[in-house]
């Protein structure tokens, strides 16, 4: 991109000032930003009129990159960097970083509930869907609490979660308090929340999952499965009309397929719909409603995280959940002064800080889910991490 390609063989490449990047990489692109000029801190209802403001003043080429937490009423975490290098440079940087790290080893694993308090949240929450209460669906995580005798680092891990076409990978560093390690936020998305460019916007939202098979018949078998599942279309709708419902007053043109297509990642078979629109006025006056950061605001939690009714499927994970999900379940993204960007679900992620791992992953829940095929979806989810992290699956046999 008419960038000079910095020489990382024996560069500044030095962890201590690893924790002002942020990585996001997938197989069409992506971006390394370096170092920190500003910073935004507003909760979701006010980022848009926020990042507008920020570029009033700003370069004709600045970027804001950075996350939403998963709770829209606590602040975003979005920065403005010093330079913004292209996917090439940041592939160099994984590159060099991941092989000035330690390979990680004695590692302990603690499931944050284990299986069966994981189904016995589960079976609560079709409970209440059951009961009605104006609850339709609701998406319910559970974490996995790892510890390495090595440090990990999280370039490493980013590295380790390579080759998979399905996913864009990214690296957040996350706000610490001054005395603490630096910690990141390390994932491989499937999901894209919300991409514009001009006045073309893309939202490709994912619900409705199958892990895919040993062997290739039965992945095939799997994925026919979920095309034709009942549970996980129901599921999945609940997303697609959410985001059609909030994006539909601000385009001229949207376009929702009626039936979800299959994504696949490496582990994972999903149902996906992409969503395409075109915005009735995509102008610079109007960025603080459309910028790419304030649609990914508005649309941010889709049913895909969080449920339906957004505000009730909240207040029910709150009550049934143990960890809070900080970034996870956020978004993580850019946006430039014109207002273009994309976002993507921070999904199949870890939290990683000195020795410790955090690793995420959920399941949406519908009246008819059972407990069991609920917890056996979040143990495939956690597969991809757990394989990049090398950690062995010994640790998390089958009753966890
Ligand atoms: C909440 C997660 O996945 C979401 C994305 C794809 C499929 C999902 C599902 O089938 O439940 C979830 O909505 C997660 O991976 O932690």
């Amino acid at each position: 991109m008419g960038m000079m390609r910095e020489d990382l063989s024996r560069p500044a490449a030095q962890p201590g000032d690893a924790g002002t990047r942020m990585l996001l990489l997938s197989h069409q692109g992506g971006l390394l930003s370096e170092g920190v000029q500003a910073q935004l801190a507003v909760p979701a209802a006010q980022l848009g009129a926020a990042v507008a403001r920020h570029f009033a003043g700003a370069a004709s080429d600045a970027k804001l990159v950075g996350a939403l937490p998963f709770d829209r009423h606590a602040s975003a975490h979005l920065l403005a960097p010093r330079r913004v290098r292209d996917a090439d440079t940041a592939n160099a940087w994984l590159h060099c970083m991941a092989r000035q790290a330690e390979a990680t080893r004695g590692w302990s694993l603690q499931a944050e509930p284990a299986r069966a308090g994981y189904e016995a949240a589960v079976a609560q929450a079709v409970q209440r869907l059951q009961q009605g209460h104006g609850l339709h669906k609701l998406v319910l995580a559970r974490t996995l609490h790892a510890r390495s005798a090595t440090p990990i680092s999280p370039w490493w891990l980013a590295r380790r979660l390579a080759g998979d076409p399905g996913v864009l990978r990214y690296v957040l560093p996350l706000p610490v308090q001054a005395d603490a390690a630096p910690a990141w936020l390390v994932g491989a998305t499937p999901e894209l929340l919300l991409s514009r460019r001009g006045a073309s916007v893309v939202s490709e939202p994912l619900a409705g999952s199958a892990a895919r098979g040993p062997d290739r018949a039965a992945s095939e078998a799997r994925a026919a499965a979920l095309r034709d599942s009942a549970k996980d279309l129901g599921e999945h709708r609940y997303v697609v009309q959410a985001i059609a419902d909030l994006l539909a007053p601000l385009c001229r043109q949207l376009r929702v397929p009626a039936t979800p297509a299959l994504h696949a990642t490496a582990s994972m078979w999903h149902l996906g719909t992409r969503i395409e629109g075109e915005l009735k006025d995509a102008s610079p006056d109007n960025l603080p409603q459309t910028s790419s950061a304030a649609l990914a605001a508005l649309l941010h939690p889709t049913p895909a995280v969080c449920g339906t009714p957004r505000a009730a499927a909240a207040e029910a994970i709150a009550a049934l959940e143990s960890v809070p999900r900080g970034f996870y379940a956020g978004a993580v993204g850019w946006c430039d002064a014109a207002g273009d960007g994309a976002w993507h679900v921070a999904l199949r992620c870890a939290h990683v800080q000195g020795h410790e791992a955090r690793l995420f992953a959920g399941a949406g829940i519908v009246a008819d889910s059972t407990p069991q095929a609920e917890a056996a979806e979040t143990r495939a989810k956690f597969n991809a991490m757990l394989h990049a992290l090398d950690i062995p699956s010994a640790l998390f046999p089958p009753d966890r």
